[in-house]
């Protein structure tokens, strides 16, 4: 990443200043209006240009983050026998469990669906939902009932406590980012909470393994893609073969692994929402040099989507006469449920 100097106007919470820069949002939380301003601009500018950000400050517990890391290395430790029993039902339009093999890249508008699933991401998954929970809230009649197929526990102590603890704290996380990208947006601090108060989140562990025969030919450990909902809080390892941003240029940028930071980036809702003033920008992790090809990766991505009904349009703050809104309005479900058919056929 090259680093730039520290924008003045943003310090002291730009911590690096950058493509992809490292904020500290500990000032706002401590609920000051002021702090919360600036914090919250400081985003938006972000959001304007790379839509990809490491942040500090964030308030989830180190132990609660390491309990989730270690859960998840020990399930994809799991034989794969014991994988495969926890497999997403083929009719799970969220595929909770351990997911089936697919490509993100042919989610991408202008992809050529079956070339890209011939060459499926070099990665396992395994997903979680709240609405899979025996207590999910009740889902808007007309809803697929599908939406609500039980999550699939694997049979390890502590790892369903691990999952729903480091879930409610990414909830609590979505939900102040939010808020912040609300002011961002100069519209009231609630202006999104009633959009995601019944959220249809997926937290989904991914796990690169070593890479013990070479790729083929434009494999990857995931493709080129953007997120699909409202915005991505990503916890990653440092081990190599990571993220990289396409930034305007079209060069691809490595994303740092900070160490007690989250990436968090937009989705493309939030483009949908702010009329593209906010990029939702594409991403992919790449494979590890031969010499580290045996380094295993970990990653675990909170994709905030609103509720299932809530209909996403153009913000009144985002258009005008002169910049009229680009997107049809869409529901948050049926957006995420179309992406999800292109890049697994499900
Ligand atoms: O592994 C990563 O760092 C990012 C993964 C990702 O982009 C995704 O799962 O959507
Ligand atoms: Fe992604």
């Amino acid at each position: 990443m090259t680093l730039s100097p520290v924008d003045t106007r943003t310090a002291p919470v730009t911590l690096v200043d950058g493509y992809v820069p490292v904020i500290d949002i500990s000032s706002a939380r401590s609920g000051d209006p002021a702090a919360r301003e600036l914090v919250a601009k400081t985003l938006g500018r972000v959001c304007e240009t790379s839509g990809f950000l490491a942040i500090v400050g964030h308030g989830v517990p180190a132990e609660r983050i390491a309990a989730m890391y270690r859960a998840t290395r020990e399930f994809f430790a799991l034989p794969d026998a014991a994988k495969l029993a926890l497999q997403a039902a083929p009719d799970d339009p969220l595929m909770r469990g351990f997911g089936r093999a697919g490509s993100l890249a042919a989610s991408n508008t202008d992809a050529s669906v079956a070339d890209e699933r011939d060459l499926p991401d070099l990665s396992q998954t395994y997903t979680y939902n709240r609405l899979g929970e025996p207590d999910a809230p009740a889902l808007p009649a007309g809803s697929d009932p599908l939406l609500t197929t039980p999550n699939h526990w694997p049979d390890l102590p502590g790892f369903a406590a691990a999952y729903r603890a480091y879930y409610a704290s990414m909830q609590e996380l979505a939900l102040e980012l939010m808020r912040l990208f609300a002011l961002a947006l100069d519209l009231p601090e609630g202006w999104f909470d009633d959009k995601v108060d019944e959220h249809m989140t997926n937290l989904t562990a991914n796990y690169y393994p070593a890479q013990l025969v070479p790729p083929k030919p434009g494999q990857l450990r995931k493709g080129q893609h953007s997120d699909w909902g409202s915005l991505t809080i990503l916890y990653q390892d440092d081990a190599p073969g990571g993220l990289q941003v396409l930034d305007k240029a079209g060069e691809w940028v490595d994303v740092p692994a900070i160490e007690g930071s989250f990436v968090v980036n937009i989705g493309d809702l939030m483009a949908v929402w702010t009329n593209n003033r906010w990029v939702s920008t594409v991403h992919r992790v790449v494979n590890p040099a031969p010499e580290v090809a045996t380094r295993e990766r970990y990653s675990v991505p909170f994709f905030h989507q609103p509720n299932f009904d809530a209909l996403i349009e153009c913000i009144p703050t985002c258009t005008s006469l002169q910049d009229p809104p680009r997107h049809a309005p869409v529901r948050s479900g049926e957006y995420i449920l179309e992406k999800f058919r292109r890049a697994y056929g499900l």
